[in-house]
């Protein structure tokens, strides 16, 4: 609006004024003055100014830059397509058409008109039911501002906390259900797969995995609304893969936004059919007098159909997770290996993993205000180099402190996905050390609320390989640098003590080994993944380390856990190169090589045998431990590391404890 630049007193088309000069605010070229400076609105009626309030915009990312506008299509035809897509994805087993879907909440009436060019053709003999009658509204790739609004409206247990994030409750279970994950046994998985003894991919048919994924269709449409998140893993674009997530709750969709790499508008415009769908029917259980099904949970992976179902968990982890095991199938078949593992990288380029089972620090110590964060928990190295899989972190928040952890806690505001933490009832601070309802308190945000995040999310080659272990015993030493062959031996043992009930049920430290420090996401023999890594690290030159983030001066129960300052100090020294070119001395019974001196880290730690104050009793948890690894190590001893590479498999059999 123009303004009279010089004040308010001459009008400007020379009339003279009478007395004093009535203020003006501005004028029109009619000449005649009005004394409201304030604009009116553009809007005729009440509910035309409401619709004032909301611009439309298509989704966003944060993330690449390109935002090239649309092009080929029309915003009504692309939803169309969308909505089409998202039907046949909703396709029962006797509906040759999914559902009718209409965009939109349905709380907002102005949706329901636009439907009517969604109706899909029905075979009139069999597809009258009421539920063929119904709309099913779409909730499509939500904005997390929108999403929070679904949440806190329709989803019981969801609050703002003070600092902005979503405070949310997974129900019942509070952690993954390994022993619900079932794996349809066909002819495409029966000999590629992993299965019978230590594998976690537990058998079902291609029938029963129909009946499941019946039941979770039909109850998604029967609901009036279901979210659909169209996302991709992997940040390496050229083996990058579109899934698809359909689920009930807002919780479930922000998390996955968050999770997964968010597509650019022209990205989702152009998104296609997607590789691989989730059905997410959590609040709904199974039936247990399906075949196969033990509990009323189970979450159901089918590679042949490229689908996942989800019944009887809201935990929203199953989701990651099982992605995770599905890229654990798709990778390798391209020689590309995938890790559980954190990844980060220096200002010089140096790349880091860290690999370790749940609660063994991949999050906490990949999270490093000196470093790049690359990713937190799952990795693809190929032949490029490695790139994430993910779009966001997923962090441990018991007994969080923003002293220890600056960077996770500063990422816990506004987007961020916080479950089952418990918070102040009037002020909403979140009390990061009250348990009630789960040890597995986590956080969920995208990975660009970490600021030091290295976009897009790859790297070179990575230069040290740390293999993290929460040793309850006290007896590994809190680091250890290994040859290739012990760098093998370790990696496909996996060993940790599990802490606090990432996996449901499990609430007391315990000693657990898990191959490639993933065994419940692997899909094919352990020894394919570590050939791969073996061929890897030596290719390239990286060096293996050891590092127990768990007990010193005694077990669980006696000693305490080292302090994450220290393992801090001993990150930085290996990061740095110094460790390498430390001084070492041999342990016993492990055969690990131990420096005398970390930088910041007291010497007389450095040797386990020292911080326990009876010799006799470290003497008994060592060699105790040292039989738990020969023992689990037994199952791997007939089988050959890659292709004629006996050399190497002699080498990992004697890397292991002796005595
Ligand atoms: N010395 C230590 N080193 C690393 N972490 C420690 C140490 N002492 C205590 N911790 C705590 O242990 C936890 C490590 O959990 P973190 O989230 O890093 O696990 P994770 O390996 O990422 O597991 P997940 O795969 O389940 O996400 C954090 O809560 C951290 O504060
Ligand atoms: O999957 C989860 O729920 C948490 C996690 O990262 C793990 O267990 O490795
Ligand atoms: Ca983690
Ligand atoms: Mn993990």
């Amino acid at each position: 609006m123009a303004s009279n630049g010089n004040g308010s007193v001459a009008n400007g088309n020379g009339s003279a004024t009478k007395g004093l000069a009535k203020i003006q605010t501005h004028k029109k070229h009619n000449g005649i003055c009005h004394d409201d400076s304030v604009p009116t609105v553009k809007a005729q009626t009440i509910d035309e100014l409401h619709s004032l309030q909301r611009k439309k915009s298509a989704p966003t990312t944060p993330v690449t830059g390109s935002q090239a506008p649309f092009a080929t299509l029309s915003e009504e035809e692309r939803h169309k397509q969308q909505l089409q897509s998202i039907s046949a994805s909703l396709a029962s087993l006797t509906r040759e058409t999914g559902p009718k879907l209409v965009r939109g909440d349905p709380a907002r009436q102005s949706d329901a008109p636009k439907v009517t060019h969604v109706h899909h053709h029905v075979t009139p003999t069999i597809a009258v039911s009421d539920s063929s009658l119904k709309f099913t509204h779409v909730l499509y790739n939500l904005s997390p501002a929108e999403l929070y609004e679904q949440a806190i409206k329709y989803e019981k247990g969801s609050f703002i906390t003070s600092t902005g994030a979503l405070a949310t409750l997974s129900g019942a279970k509070t952690g993954r259900s390994p022993r619900d994950k079932r794996v349809v046994k066909g002819d495409l998985t029966e000999d590629e797969l992993w299965w019978g003894k230590g594998s976690p991919n537990i058998e079902m048919d291609e029938h029963t995995f129909m009946v499941n994924r019946e039941r979770a269709v039909d109850y998604l449409n029967s609901l009036d609304k279901v979210f659909v998140n169209d996302q991709f893993l992997n940040w390496d674009l050229e083996n990058r893969i579109k899934v698809r997530i359909v689920s009930a709750r807002a919780y479930h969709s922000l998390f996955m936004h968050n999770m997964c790499i968010r597509p650019t508008p022209e990205e989702l415009e152009n998104f296609g059919t997607p590789d691989f769908t989730i059905y997410n029917a959590g609040q709904f259980p199974c039936n247990r007098y399906t075949h196969y099904m033990t509990s009323s949970t189970s979450i159901d992976l089918n590679l042949a159909r490229r689908e996942m179902i989800i019944l009887g968990t809201q935990y929203a982890g199953e989701m990651k997770k099982g992605l995770f095991s599905v890229m654990h199938y798709l990778m390798p078949m391209r020689q590309i290996l995938s890790l559980h593992s954190g990844c980060n990288m220096g200002r010089d380029g140096d790349v880091a993993l860290f690999f370790g089972l749940s609660g063994t620090g991949k999050t906490t110590l990949s999270t490093d205000h000196n470093r790049y964060l690359i990713g937190d928990d799952e990795h693809c190295w190929g032949e490029n180099g490695v790139s994430n899989i993910e779009g966001g972190c997923y962090a441990k928040c018991i007994d969080l402190s923003r002293e220890k952890e600056p960077d996770i806690w500063n990422a816990i505001r506004f987007g961020t996905v916080l479950e089952n933490v418990v918070f102040d009832e009037y002020d909403r601070e979140v009390d990061y050390s009250d348990k009630s309802v789960t040890e597995n308190t986590r956080a969920a945000y995208p990975i660009e609320y970490i600021p030091n995040a290295k976009l897009p999310c790859v790297g070179p080659h990575p230069k040290n390989v740390i293999l993290l272990a929460c040793d309850a015993f006290g007896v590994l030493p809190p680091v250890s640098k290994l040859n290739l062959a012990q760098t093998m031996y370790h990696f496909i043992s996996g060993y940790t003590a599990l802490v606090a009930g990432t996996e449901d049920g499990i609430k007391e430290p315990q000693a657990t080994f898990s191959a490639c420090f993933g065994a419940a996401f692997i899909m094919l023999h352990p020894t394919k993944y570590a050939a791969m890594l073996a061929e890897k690290m030596q290719k390239h030159g990286a060096t293996g380390w050891l590092v127990n983030t768990g007990w010193s001066a005694g077990s669980y129960g006696q000693g305490s856990r080292i302090k994450l300052q220290y393992t801090r100090k001993i990150i930085d020294a290996i990061h740095s190169g110094s460790l390498l070119n430390a001084e070492y001395k041999k342990t016993e019974i492990f055969g690990l090589e131990i420096p005398t001196e970390v930088e910041g880290v007291p010497s007389e730690i450095l040797d386990p045998v020292n911080t326990w104050s009876n010799k006799k009793a470290y003497k008994e948890t060592l060699l105790k431990l040292a039989g738990l690894f020969k023992n689990n190590f037994e199952t791997f001893t007939n089988y050959k590391i890659g292709k004629g590479n006996n050399n190497l498999t002699e080498e990992i059999l004697a890397a292991g404890p002796i005595f």
